[in-house]
C-alpha cells in the first residue's frame, strides 16, 4: 500500500469553493500500488520484452515477471536472467537422466500408491496418496534422508484427495502439506510394514538430515539475503581466499570460470578511482602497480555512504592484504613458560628475550604517511615532560613586589600546578582569509547533475572527464571490457561515475558520486545525483552542496515527455528551492533524433516556460544540445553537417561561463557533514562535506552538532591533497582528533565552538508548495540530515514575486503557492535562519523553503 500523499489528505478537508479539485487528481498516484503512468507503461513494455526473451522456455506468471522488473528497475536483461535462474531448474527434474535413477524407496512408494500416468514432459511424475506424502514429509520417527526422498507436491486435487508429486534429489518440498491430509490416518510403521529393509539393525540406520520444509525465500517470498553479519563474514572470507589465490598464479580453467562469475564483484576493485585509492594510507597498505597511478589518480572520487555506521563498517571490512613483494617474517609470539610452570616441569627458564620486530614485519603506520608529522607521538612532550614543565613553572617565582613566601608553600605549588592542555595538533595560526586571497587560487564551482532516470547524466559526466583527460584511455578501455562482460557496454562511460557493483549491475545511480576537473578558469566539483525517484533524498544531499545545476534531458522520442512527468520537473523545482539560481540544460542524446533542430527547440520552449514559472530567471538558463555517448558538443564541437543550425557553446564552455558563487568567508565556520569514514590507520575518524561558511585550518577546535561534542582538526584534504586550510564553498575531507565517531552523523553541522549553531525544535519557513500542504506530518530534510516533523500552522499565503502576505487564515496551501508555515520538529536539529529545507511526505516532495525564524 503506497503511503498517503498530500493529495489524499487534502481530500478530507472542508475546502473553500476555489480550493476544490477533481477527484482524479487525488487518486492519480494511488492506483497501481503507487505506480505512476510511466511506471505502468515501462512495466507493460518490459513484461512483453521479458516474455519474448523467455520464449516460453519456462513458465513464469505475469506477477513474477512484474516483480522481477520492479526489482531490477525495468531492466529486461537482468529480469530475464533472474527468472531463468530462478525457474529454469524446475525443467531439469523432467530430464530423463535423473528419472532413470529411481531409488528402491521410490519404487516401494510407487508400488504402494495408485499410480497415475505421468503427464507429457513430466515422465517422472507419479501420484502419491496424501497420507504417504504427509508421512514422508512430517513423520518424525522416519529414519530417512530426505535429500534423496523429499516429495514435491505440485498440485493437490481436492476431489480425489491426491497430490501430484515427484521425488527429486535437488528440490525441497515447496508447499506446505494441505490440511485435508490430517484426516487420513496411517502411521509410518504401517506404511513400511511389508518392506524387507524395515528390520535393518539400528547401528546400520542412516543419519537424519533435516532439510527446511519451506522455501527459504527470495525475490518473491521473503528475503534470501544473508544477515549483515553473515555477509560481512563472507566478504572477509572471500577477501582472504582472494589474497591466497593471488599469491599462486593459477591457470586452472576452473579458476578462470570462478573469475568470470565474480566479474561484477571485481568491478569495485578494478574501479579507476576507488575509495581505497583515494586514501594515501590505504595505498600504503595495498601497494598498487605503478601504472595504476595514472592521470586520474589526481582526481579520485569517493562514493558517499548512506549512514555513518555503514560507513564505518564498510571501511573496516577490508583487512589490509599482506604485501607479497617482500617475504614477511612471522614473529614467534608464543610466551615462554611461567616461572611456576618451569618449576613444576623442571624446565630451566630461558632468559627473557625481547622480540625484535623489524620494520618490514610490522611496518609502522606512519612511516611514509603524508602529513604524519602532526601526529608523531614524539613531537609533543611526554606526560612526564608535561608534569616536569608544570613543576618548573610552578616553582618559577614571579618577579615583583608580591614575591613573599607566605609559609603555605604546598598549597601555593598545588595551585600553580595547573597542567596546561597541550594540543596534540599544532596550529600554524594562519590568517586563512588572507592566505586564500594571497593564494591566487582558481575560482571554484560545485555543480549537481540532475534529471530523470536514464537520461544520460553519468554518461555525460564520464565523457566530460574522459575528454578532459582526467580519466586515461587505459582505464576507460578496462571499464569498457568489464561492462561488456556483463552485457552493459553502453554504460562504460557511466561507470566512471557509478562505481559500486550495485550501481553497475543495475545500471542505475544510487548515491551522489563526486569527481573533479578543471578548466583554465575554474576548478569544478561534479556531484552526480541519482535520477531514480527512490533516491531523491540522496539527490537533495547533492543539491545542497551545489553552486549551480546541470539538468540533463533525454531528447529521444517519448523520453523527454516521460521525464517531464517524472523527475525532470521535480529535480528542477528542488534545486531552485534549495537556492540554486543558475541552470545549464543539457539536451542530451541528440544523436537519437538526428540532431533535429525542431526537437531541440520544442524541448527548449517547453522547459523555458516551466523553469521561468518556477522562478528561474530566463538569463540564468542555458540550453546546450549534446550527446554524451558520442561526445559531440560536450568538449568538442558537433561534427560538421550534423547540426549546421547550431553554432552556440559546448557544454564545457557553458559551465565555464557560470558566475562563481559568493563565499561567506567572514561568517562563523559551518560545515555540513556528507560522509563519515575511517580515513586511514592514522586517521580513524574522518568526515567530508562542503564548507557552507567561514574557514578552517589544521589545529582548529570544532564542535559537532547536535551531539555538542568538541574535536580537533588534525588534517585537511582538498581534492585528496593535504592542505593547511580550507574556505567556504570547498568540498573537503577533514581528519579529526579527540572526537568519538559515535558523535558524528551524516548531515550533522560542524561549527566554530565560539559561535556554535543553535539547536532548533520549531521554525517558521517561507515555502514553495509542490503538493497540497496543510497541517500534516512531514519529514524535514537538510542535506543528509532529516527528522520527522509536523506542519502545525499555515500562517499566510504570500505573493510569489514580492513575498507580501496575500491571504491569512489559510486552510490549505495549493501546489505552486508560496506560503509561510510553522513546523514543529520531533527532535532538535542544528538549523539556522537562512538555511534551506525540503519537506517530504510518504516519499513525495511536498514543499521546500527557507528558514525565517528558529526557536
Ligand atoms: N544514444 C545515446 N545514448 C546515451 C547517451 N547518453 C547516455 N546514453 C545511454 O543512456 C543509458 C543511461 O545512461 P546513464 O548515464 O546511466 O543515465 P543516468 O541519467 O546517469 O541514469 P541514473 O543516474 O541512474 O539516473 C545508457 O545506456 C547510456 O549508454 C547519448 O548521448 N546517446
Amino acid at each position: 500500500m503506497p503511503p498517503k500523499s498530500g493529495h489524499h489528505r487534502a481530500k478530507n478537508v472542508d475546502y473553500e469553493e476555489d480550493d476544490v479539485y477533481s477527484d482524479d487528481d487525488y487518486y492519480e498516484n494511488e492506483e497501481g500500488g503507487g505506480m505512476t503512468d510511466e511506471d505502468r507503461e515501462q512495466m507493460r513494455i518490459g513484461a512483453i520484452k521479458v516474455k519474448e526473451a523467455l520464449n516460453s522456455s519456462i513458465t513464469v506468471s505475469d506477477s513474477q515477471i512484474q516483480e522481477a522488473l520492479w526489482h531490477y528497475y525495468y531492466d529486461v536483461g537482468k529480469s530475464v536472467t533472474y527468472l531463468k535462474n530462478k525457474h529454469a531448474p524446475a525443467t531439469t527434474t523432467t530430464q530423463p537422466k535423473k528419472q532413470k535413477a529411481v531409488s528402491r524407496f521410490d519404487q516401494a512408494v510407487s508400488a504402494a500408491s495408485t499410480p497415475k500416468k505421468p503427464e507429457t514432459g513430466e515422465q517422472s511424475a507419479f501420484l502419491m496418496p496424501p497420507n504417504r506424502i504427509k508421512e514422508l514429509c512430517t513423520a518424525p520417527s522416519l529414519k530417512c534422508t530426505f535429500q534423496s526422498r523429499r516429495a514435491n507436491i505440485k498440485d493437490f486435487d481436492t476431489n480425489t484427495g491426491a497430490s501430484e508429486c515427484w521425488a527429486s534429489a535437488e528440490y525441497p518440498c515447496l508447499y506446505p502439506i494441505p490440511d485435508v491430509m490430517d484426516h487420513v490416518p496411517l502411521s509410518a510403521a504401517e506404511f513400511f510394514r511389508d518392506t524387507p529393509w524395515l528390520n535393518v539393525p539400528t547401528h546400520r540406520l542412516g543419519e537424519i538430515t533435516v532439510e527446511p520444509l519451506f522455501p527459504r525465500g527470495g525475490l518473491l517470498g521473503g528475503s534470501s539475503k544473508p544477515s549483515k553479519l553473515a555477509a560481512l563474514a563472507a566478504a572477509r572470507k572471500k577477501k582472504q581466499e582472494e589474497a591466497k589465490n593471488a599469491t599462486s598464479t593459477s591457470t586452472d580453467p576452473g579458476d578462470m570460470k570462478a573469475e568470470a562469475d565474480k566479474a561484477v564483484a571485481l568491478l569495485d576493485r578494478l574501479s579507476v578511482k576507488s575509495k581505497e585509492s583515494a586514501s594515501p594510507s590505504s595505498a600504503l597498505v595495498q601497494p598498487q602497480p605503478v601504472e595504476q597511478k595514472s592521470a586520474q589518480s589526481k582526481y579520485p572520487s569517493r562514493k558517499r555512504s548512506q549512514t555513518p555506521t555503514t560507513a564505518f563498517q564498510e571501511s573496516e571490512t577490508p583487512t589490509p592484504e599482506p604485501e607479497t613483494s617482500a617475504p614477511v617474517e612471522i614473529p614467534h609470539l608464543r610466551a615462554g613458560p611461567s616461572m611456576f610452570a618451569s618449576t613444576l616441569c623442571g624446565i630451566t627458564p630461558l632468559p627473557v628475550k625481547r622480540q625484535h620486530l623489524d620494520s618490514t614485519s610490522f611496518p609502522l603506520p606512519y612511516t611514509s604517511t603524508r602529513g604524519f608529522t602532526d601526529t608523531n607521538p614524539f613531537t609533543g612532550p611526554s606526560p612526564d615532560d608535561i608534569v616536569l614543565s608544570a613543576r618548573v613553572k610552578g616553582n618559577k617565582s614571579k618577579p615583583g613586589p608580591n614575591k613573599k613566601p607566605n609559609g603555605n608553600k604546598l598549597a601555593e605549588s598545588v595551585e600553580k600546578l595547573s597542567v596546561e592542555e597541550v594540543p596534540k595538533v599544532k596550529s600554524k595560526n594562519l590568517n586563512v582569509v588572507e592566505e586564500f586571497e594571497k593564494s591566487g587560487m582558481k575560482r571554484m564551482a560545485n555543480f549537481v547533475v540532475i534529471g530523470h532516470v536514464d537520461h544520460g547524466k553519468s554518461t555525460l559526466m564520464g565523457r566530460l572527464l574522459y575528454d578532459l583527460k582526467v580519466i586515461d584511455q587505459r582505464s576507460v578501455d578496462k571499464l569498457r571490457k568489464e561492462a561488456e562482460t556483463i552485457g552493459k557496454s553502453s554504460f562504460a562511460l557511466a561507470w566512471i561515475m557509478d562505481q559500486t557493483s550495485e550501481e553497475r549491475s543495475r545500471g542505475v545511480t544510487v548515491d551522489i558520486a563526486t569527481n573533479y576537473f578543471e578548466t583554465d578558469k575554474t576548478r569544478f566539483t561534479i556531484l552526480d545525483a541519482p535520477g531514480h525517484r527512490d533516491f531523491i533524498p540522496n539527490m537533495i544531499a547533492g543539491a545542497s552542496q551545489a553552486d549551480f545545476a546541470v539538468l540533463v534531458i533525454d531528447a529521444s522520442t517519448n523520453s523527454f515527455e516521460s521525464g517531464l512527468k517524472g523527475q525532470t520537473k521535480e529535480h528542477a523545482l528542488l534545486v531552485r528551492s534549495m537556492g540554486v539560481q543558475r541552470l545549464v540544460v543539457a539536451v542530451n542524446k541528440m544523436d537519437t533524433v538526428n540532431w533535429s533542430q525542431d526537437r531541440f527547440e520544442e524541448i527548449s520552449q517547453q522547459m523555458t516556460a516551466f523553469l521561468t514559472a518556477a522562478s528561474f530567471s530566463g538569463k540564468s538558463i542555458t540550453f546546450i544540445p549534446c550527446a554524451g555517448l558520442t561526445g559531440e558538443n560536450v568538449t568538442r564541437k558537433i561534427e560538421e553537417g550534423k547540426a549546421s543550425w547550431y553554432n552556440g557553446q559546448t557544454l564545457i564552455e557553458a559551465l565555464d561561463a557560470s558566475e562563481p558563487a559568493k563565499r561567506s568567508l567572514e561568517k562563523p565556520f559551518r560545515l555540513t557533514v556528507s560522509d563519515v569514514f575511517r580515513g586511514s590507520i592514522t586517521n580513524p575518524v574522518s568526515i567530508a562535506g562542503r564548507i557552507d561558511a567561514g574557514s578552517i585550518q589544521v589545529g582548529d577546535t570544532i564542535l559537532s552538532m547536535p551531539a555538542n561534542e568538541a574535536g580537533v582538526i588534525k588534517g585537511v584534504e582538498v581534492e585528496n591533497e593535504p592542505v593547511d586550510w580550507a574556505v567556504a564553498g570547498q568540498i573537503a575531507t577533514f581528519h579529526l582528533a579527540e572526537l568519538d565517531p559515535v558523535h558524528l552523523r551524516l548531515g550533522d553541522i560542524i561549527c566554530d565552538p565560539k559561535k556554535p549553531v543553535t539547536l532548533t525544535k520549531s521554525f517558521t519557513a517561507k515555502i514553495l508548495a509542490f503538493e497540497h500542504v496543510l497541517p500534516m506530518g512531514v519529514d524535514v530534510f537538510r542535506g543528509r540530515m532529516s527528522a520527522e516533523a509536523n506542519v502545525t500552522k499555515l500562517v499566510a499565503v504570500l505573493n510569489k514575486g514580492t513575498g507580501e502576505v496575500e491571504k491569512k487564515k489559510v486552510r490549505i496551501v495549493k501546489p505552486g503557492e508560496v506560503a509561510r508555515v510553522v513546523v514543529q520538529l520531533d527532535r532538535e536539529l542544528p538549523l539556522e535562519v537562512g538555511v534551506r529545507v525540503v519537506l517530504r511526505e510518504g516519499g513525495n516532495t511536498v514543499a521546500a523553503g527557507l528558514l525565517e525564524m528558529c526557536s
